[in-house]
């Protein structure tokens, strides 16, 4: 695997899966906090943080849903790196269609920005990414602490007031959150990355377990947690997003498509059609990471055609309890 080890490039540093042929996904290095705050070290201020993603990645597209939600995009910059993954890890490459450039550095590689954080780091370089144009340093590149950070902490500089994380329904979103990580979030990798037969059949029981699970709960409230959107359905809409388009297909996932399902498939258009979110999906380099950047999968790289799926069709999830922000009405793409 590619990994930084004591701040050097390595393209050989041991395997994604353990001696069973099961994957296992690696601990992120950066974890500090964003707080609100006047006294904490990173505290919240527009202008101060940039966020570096992938279209593609599921982990940090949780962020960039997050950040269009609560109106952060003016306060918090972003880059966005090549969907296609080489040898040499994420790369800047803004003539690329969706692209940017990296204006902290003007980096060629998001590996830079990661030893400018720490000479001496050992770790994946992941997206999403938390930088502090401040200090010049990784805040935290955990999705679901930037997520969390972006949603509590920046109450006052957000545009909209939206709370992805309400009283009363913390509990249930932490519990969800953990709860569809393993099974769903995990699981597709699991299944996808899977080298023997034993763990690929392990990971897709428990994924279409889950999905079956969540099917069920779906047909008599509007979200994970109930009536109100949460964190836990932006978790949980990232990997649906992506699910008939890449990981049926090449991550072997094809017990069945989220579109067959009575109330995952509504469900999912139905966040993608909350005001801000469908802005933030880019098919084109999901797929394109996706089917070229794993040779071990797909060697001939060949990007699979379809299918087309109606995101934008009626839902009818508006007849259950309950809807998106009150603070999201009126809010259309050009806000
Ligand atoms: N636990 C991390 C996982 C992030 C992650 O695995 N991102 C992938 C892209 S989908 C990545 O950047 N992988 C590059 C690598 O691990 O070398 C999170 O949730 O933020």
């Amino acid at each position: 695997m590619n990994m930084l080890v004591d701040g050097e490039w390595r393209t050989n540093a041991g395997e994604y899966t353990d001696d069973d042929g099961s994957f296992e996904r690696q601990e992120t290095t950066f974890r500090d906090r964003v707080r609100d705050d006047p006294d904490a070290r990173f505290r919240a201020e527009a202008g101060r943080y940039h966020l570096y993603v992938s279209y593609a990645c599921p982990w940090a597209h949780r962020t960039l849903v997050v950040r269009a939600l609560k109106g952060l995009e003016d306060a918090i910059s972003v880059s966005v790196v090549d969907p296609y993954r080489d040898e040499d890890g994420w790369q800047f490459t803004p003539d690329k269609e969706g692209c940017t450039r990296d204006p902290v550095l003007d980096a060629d590689y998001l590996r830079e920005l990661y030893v400018e954080a720490d000479s001496d780091v050992t770790g994946r370089v992941s997206v999403p990414v938390l930088w502090d144009t401040q200090e010049g340093t990784i805040v935290n590149n955990e999705s679901r602490e930037i997520m969390r950070m972006l949603d509590t902490e920046f109450g006052e500089i957000a545009d909209r007031d939206v709370d992805l994380y309400p009283d009363g329904y913390r509990d249930d979103v932490d519990r969800i959150i953990d709860e569809i990580y393993e099974p769903i979030n995990n699981g597709v990798y699991r299944a996808g990355f899977a080298t023997k037969q034993g763990p690929y059949d392990d990971a897709v029981d428990d994924l279409f377990a889950a999905l079956d699970h969540w099917d069920d709960v779906l047909a008599d409230q509007r979200y994970l947690a109930g009536d109100r959107l949460t964190e836990a359905d932006i978790a949980m809409f990232t990997t649906l997003v992506r699910f008939d388009n890449v990981y049926h297909t090449h991550f072997m996932c094809n017990v069945q498509y989220v579109r067959e399902y009575e109330n995952l498939w509504p469900y999912l258009r139905d966040l993608y059609q909350t005001p801000g979110v469908a802005e933030t999906v880019n098919m084109d380099h999901i797929k394109e990471h996706y089917y070229t950047t794993h040779p071990d999968v797909n060697p001939n790289r060949i990007v699979a055609r379809g299918p087309d799926l109606a995101f934008g069709a009626p839902h009818d999830r508006d007849e259950l309890p309950g809807g998106p922000p009150s603070a999201l009405a009126g809010v259309s793409a050009d806000d």
